[in-house]
């Protein structure tokens, strides 16, 4: 079996038990084949300091864990600026908030460069490498340079817009056109397929040759979507845990003459976390009995604060929620329980079964797990109801969901009553649909599903 050899930003080691879906699963792909993973440390050298662009290596069981600190200039052009000021906001969308002369292209390009030349040094020549997101899209291009031969697939976790928004980025031809250095490209979802295909047969002038088959640049590139889904068993272990079951029986009781509603995201203007917020004053506006009633925790976990956009989003949400809990709270219940902190995956699975209703209505979002763990959690007997935003890429698969349009308040609104006041054989026949497509689709049916497109791509290429 050849080794897998994962790149990404962010690595995480994956025995520790709160590393997360994705870890867990590309942990034991990379544990069968005695793999490594390599990314950034998550640390940052200030820059003149010995000892910079250094490999550090850790085994973690087989796996191998390779990370490389960042100089603080590095850092802020490659991901502060373009991967977080540039490339993020127009994948979703959000071209008004795209910071275009921040002139973190360099960097963007000198830390490519640097993976590059950091990883072919350890690479060998039956390795499949496996690339993920944004942060690392002209990686393989850089390898090829560099003479590496290896099968390169990419992951993008986020969305892929339209040609017309893509093609507002300066470097918007060089980056698609570095595509065409892997071997297989995959998207969350059909609607990012399609953006691709117009792309590429638009602006890049590629030729479809059937199969997801793309040509140009005397190159052909698979092109496919593989949703990405969650591990269901992991979650629900981590539901029935001693911890989890006590601290729902805590909220139960808490909340025993409330109707509760969740939101969980990390705090980003692609989450639409004003829109949810009006939507839920307009709840206690329309429906009155919702008064001293329901109650949503919204968690905001804190995220790429020292880019603007993050900063004056927290400002304008501690407004908001001052704002609706001024106008509706009583002396014994507030509407809106506004957390900006981090809270611990262990503790999700408990709050997500005491909730009646999940909200989860970013404005684009290339899948959201939040979605899938919510439907997870639930007890199949008494399930709570998923609100989900159209524009999340959880929306192709979930359709049991009731799907909303985020800009539009007052229907969001309704539809929230609509979530609260579902009879229990609607929600458990939703709930049923839901989970069993999403045991499914599942995080280890995502991994292996692409590791065999890209195992099947050399030997389509190799043929005569
Ligand atoms: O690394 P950060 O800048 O702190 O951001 C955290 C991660 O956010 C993004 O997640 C995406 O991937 C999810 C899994 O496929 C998907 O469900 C979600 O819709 C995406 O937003 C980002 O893509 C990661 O690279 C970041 O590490
Ligand atoms: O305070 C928090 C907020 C989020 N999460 C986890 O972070 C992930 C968020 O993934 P999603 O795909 O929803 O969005 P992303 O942040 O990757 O854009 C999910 O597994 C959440 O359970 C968490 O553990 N604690």
């Amino acid at each position: 079996m050849s080794r897998l050899v994962v790149v990404s930003n962010r690595i995480a080691d994956p025995r520790k038990t709160a590393a997360g879906g994705l870890a867990v699963a590309l942990g034991q792909a990379l544990e069968a084949s005695g793999g490594m993973w390599f990314g950034w440390s998550g640390r940052i050298v200030e820059d003149g300091t010995p000892g910079q662009g250094e490999v550090t290596q850790q085994q973690a069981g087989a796996v191998q864990l390779v990370t490389l600190d960042l100089s603080r200039e590095d850092h802020d052009s490659y991901y502060l600026n373009y991967s977080s000021g540039v490339l993020w906001p127009v994948l979703h969308y959000r071209l008004d908030l795209a910071d275009f002369d921040s002139g973190g292209i360099a960097g963007y390009r000198r830390v490519n460069q640097l993976f590059a030349q950091k990883l072919k040094a350890l690479l060998r020549p039956d390795d499949i490498v496996w690339v993920h997101d944004y942060h690392l899209i002209p990686l393989a291009a850089e390898l090829r340079a560099m003479g590496c031969e290896q099968r390169i697939g990419f992951f993008l976790h986020v969305p892929l817009p339209p040609p017309l928004i893509l093609a507002a980025l300066p470097e918007h031809d060089w980056l698609m056109r570095s595509l065409f250095a892997y071997d297989l490209v995959g998207f969350q979802s059909q609607a990012d397929v399609t953006h691709f295909e117009r792309y590429a047969s638009d602006e890049l002038q590629a030729q479809w040759v059937g199969q997801h088959g793309w040509r140009a640049f005397g190159k052909t590139l698979q092109v496919q979507a593989f949703p990405i889904g969650i591990d269901v068993d992991e979650f629900q272990a981590l539901a029935e845990g001693k911890d989890a079951r006590d601290m729902l029986t805590q909220l139960r009781s808490d909340y025993a003459r409330r109707r509760l509603l969740v939101g969980v995201e990390r705090m980003d203007y692609s989450k639409g976390l004003p829109q949810r917020l009006k939507a839920f004053r307009t709840l206690l506006q329309n429906y009155p009995e919702n008064q001293g009633s329901a109650t949503l925790i919204q968690i905001a976990s804190p995220s790429r604060e020292s880019v603007d956009a993050y900063a004056a989003l927290r400002a304008e949400l501690e407004s908001l929620s001052g704002a609706i809990n001024g106008e509706h709270g009583e002396l014994d219940w507030m509407p809106l329980r506004y957390i900006h902190r981090n809270v611990a995956r262990k503790r999700l699975p408990a709050l997500y079964r005491a909730a009646a209703v999940a909200l989860v209505t970013p404005l684009r979002d290339g899948m959201n797990l939040v979605a899938k763990e919510y439907v997870a959690a639930q007890d199949p007997d008494d399930p709570g109801v998923l609100v989900l935003s159209r524009f999340a890429g959880a929306a192709e698969q979930m359709k049991e969901a009731l799907l909303v349009n985020p800009y539009d308040t007052a229907r969001t609104a309704e539809t929230i009553q609509r979530a609260l006041q579902m009879p229990l054989a609607e929600r458990q026949q939703r709930h049923q649909a839901l989970l069993a497509r999403l045991r499914a689709q599942d995080v280890h049916w995502w991994r292996e599903r692409f590791l065999r497109a890209l195992q099947a791509t050399q030997e389509t290429e190799k043929e005569p």
